[in-house]
Formats: structure tokens, C-alpha cells, sequence
């Protein structure tokens, strides 16, 4: 068998079990604890504009997520903002795009030193997107699908005038959605770029298109997947779609479609992207740097491809 990018997370029969989220502390509306306060007995953080910062990778689509959800609902003042270098070293994610290579709120050098200081005993993959409390420098969450719903429910006091509702009242068939596009697509691409069997792959890569093929479809008599308005599986959508051509389509052997065979998902995707809070937030170039040459498994030769032309998503 082909050795995996990530050992621990490859199961023997060649598919990728992604690890599970380790810090999954809430900031919630509903906490006991006072402001400056630790989480109350129910593990629940209290909500605080400026207090927390949301730690993040532009190349990331579970961090994009947030730093969608983040500037739709205007939460910018509410939650800082902290950029990792697309590139990790041997010492995981770093912040090599500060002065001094430091996180000017957290005084860190690498991501990890919060990891450890919340749990020295970790041994899992570092990974973004996390929330660190500024006042006892722990982690509190690197649950990302929570991450999202938490900005949308708890820090409601906080959105912006006018902020879109992601969340309807009436959860069943988003979270439907949720679970089947995480499993196909959001997960999928990386199941089909991370198998190590031939098998593996070929399933991967047969749900992935299947799921794509259904969402087509859906996309046929409506503007987002629940009809008229955007809502949180729309942003958990775009987030694999805006990568598909430029990464999952080379570098993990999605090549049935390139996004752009899809008539329907192009167009939706373009549109997102042309929305505020969604184009803005896509950076193509560190996107492609961070796949291409930090799974040097997959792309040992660390070449970066030029293409294809960003100005697709615009003209
Ligand atoms: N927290 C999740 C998802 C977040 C995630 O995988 N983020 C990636 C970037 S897209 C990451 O931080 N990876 C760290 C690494 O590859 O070492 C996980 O542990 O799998």
C-alpha cells in the first residue's frame, strides 16, 4: 500500500478517517460565568465582544466557514481575527505573516503552543479553525461545525443590523443536507485525495460526483439548497466548490467534473462568490500553496499549478 499524508488517520483498508475535533468548549449566551470568567460547570464560555480570536487559514474550507459567517453576521469587532501562514512547518501552523512571526494578540509563535497550554497531552493534528480565549490563552473550540452555528445563535446580540438568519427555524432539512454534503462532498474530496487504496478511492470518488450530480439537480428550480434565501449549508457548500477546480480536481483525482462542467453549480457558485462576505474572503493563492506543497505525499515535486484563471468567478 502507498504510505498516507497522515498516518493516524489512515484506516488499514486505505480510507481516511478524518480525527475527531478535540476542544469542544461552547461561548454561549446561556452561560452562568461572568465576563473575564472561565467556562461555567456546563463547560459554557460566556459571550464577550473582544475577547475572543478566531484562529484561521485562508487555505482552509473548515476555517472559511467561519470567516464567512463572521463577516456576514458582522461580528469583525466582536471576534478578532488571526491569519496563520498557508504553509506549516514540522511544528504545524505558524504565524509567519505577523511581524516577528508572532500573533500580536496571543504573543504566539505557532498554533500549537495554545494547543498544548490547553492540553499538554495532545497528540493529534493542530488544526485551524480554533477559537483561543485572549484572557487565559486556552483553546476553546476547534469543533468547526460547531463553530459556525454558535456565531449564528449565541452572539445574536452582536450581529450587524440586517444580518442574514443562516439558521431556518425549521433545522430538519438543512441538517440533512449538512450531514449528506459533509460525508460526500466536504469531507469527500478529502477522502478521495487521501485513500490509499485503489478501492478506497473509486468509493469515494463514486459518492463524491453521485452527491454532485443530486445537488445539480436540486440547483435546477432554486437560487441556494433551501429555495429562496442563504443559509448555513450554502456557506458550507461554497467553501469545497470555490476549491474544486484550482485544488480537488488535480491534487486529490476529482476529475469526473471540474466545477465548471456543472451548469447549475457554477452559476450558484458564482454567485455566492460575487456576494459580500464570500469572494472577499478567497485567496486562490494560498489555497493552492497550502495543498501543493504541504501534502508532499501527494505532490512530492512541490510544483504549484498556475491555473486556471481566477477571473472566471467574476467576468
Ligand atoms: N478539526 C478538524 C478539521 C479542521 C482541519 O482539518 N483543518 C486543517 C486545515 S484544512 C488543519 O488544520 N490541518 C492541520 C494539519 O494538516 O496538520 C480535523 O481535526 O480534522
Amino acid at each position: 500500500m502507498t504510505p498516507a499524508q497522515f498516518v493516524t488517520e489512515s484506516a488499514p483498508s486505505g480510507e481516511w478517517k478524518r480525527q475527531g475535533n478535540r476542544f469542544t468548549g461552547r461561548i454561549s449566551r446561556d452561560s452562568a460565568s461572568a465576563p473575564g470568567e472561565g467556562p461555567d460547570e456546563h463547560g459554557r464560555w460566556p459571550v464577550e465582544p473582544g475577547r475572543y480570536r478566531l484562529v484561521v487559514s485562508l487555505a482552509c474550507p473548515w476555517a472559511h466557514r467561519s470567516l464567512i459567517v463572521r463577516k456576514l453576521l458582522g461580528l469583525e469587532d466582536a471576534i478578532s481575527l488571526a491569519i496563520v501562514d498557508p504553509i506549516r512547518d514540522e511544528q504545524g501552523w505558524r504565524f509567519t505573516l505577523d511581524p516577528d512571526g508572532r500573533d500580536p494578540v496571543l504573543g504566539i509563535s505557532y498554533l500549537s503552543e495554545v494547543y498544548l497550554a490547553t492540553d499538554p497531552q495532545y497528540e493529534g493534528r493542530v488544526t485551524v479553525p480554533a477559537i483561543v480565549d485572549t484572557v487565559t490563552g486556552q483553546v476553546v473550540t476547534n469543533d468547526y461545525p460547531q463553530i459556525t452555528l454558535d456565531l449564528s445563535t449565541e452572539w445574536i446580540d452582536f450581529h450587524r443590523p440586517g444580518a442574514p438568519d443562516l439558521i431556518p427555524a425549521e433545522r430538519e432539512e438543512m441538517d440533512q443536507l449538512i450531514e449528506e454534503i459533509y460525508a460526500d462532498v466536504n469531507n469527500g474530496v478529502y477522502r478521495c485525495g487521501f485513500a490509499t487504496t485503489q478501492e478506497t478511492y473509486e468509493a469515494a470518488y463514486d459518492a463524491l460526483f453521485a452527491r454532485l450530480d443530486v445537488l445539480e439537480q436540486r440547483l435546477d428550480d432554486r437560487d441556494y439548497l433551501l429555495g429562496d434565501s442563504l443559509s448555513e449549508v450554502d456557506v458550507r457548500l461554497f467553501t469545497t466548490l470555490v476549491r474544486f477546480d484550482a485544488v480537488y480536481h488535480g491534487h486529490f483525482k476529482c476529475n469526473r467534473n471540474k466545477l465548471t462542467e456543472f451548469p447549475n453549480l457554477w452559476a450558484y457558485a458564482r454567485r455566492l462568490y460575487q456576494q459580500p462576505g464570500f469572494g472577499e474572503t478567497v485567496d486562490f493563492d494560498q489555497i493552492k500553496r497550502h495543498y501543493y506543497l504541504t501534502h508532499t505525499t501527494i505532490n512530492p515535486n512541490g510544483i504549484v499549478p498556475k491555473g486556471p484563471d481566477p477571473r472566471s468567478w467574476t467576468a
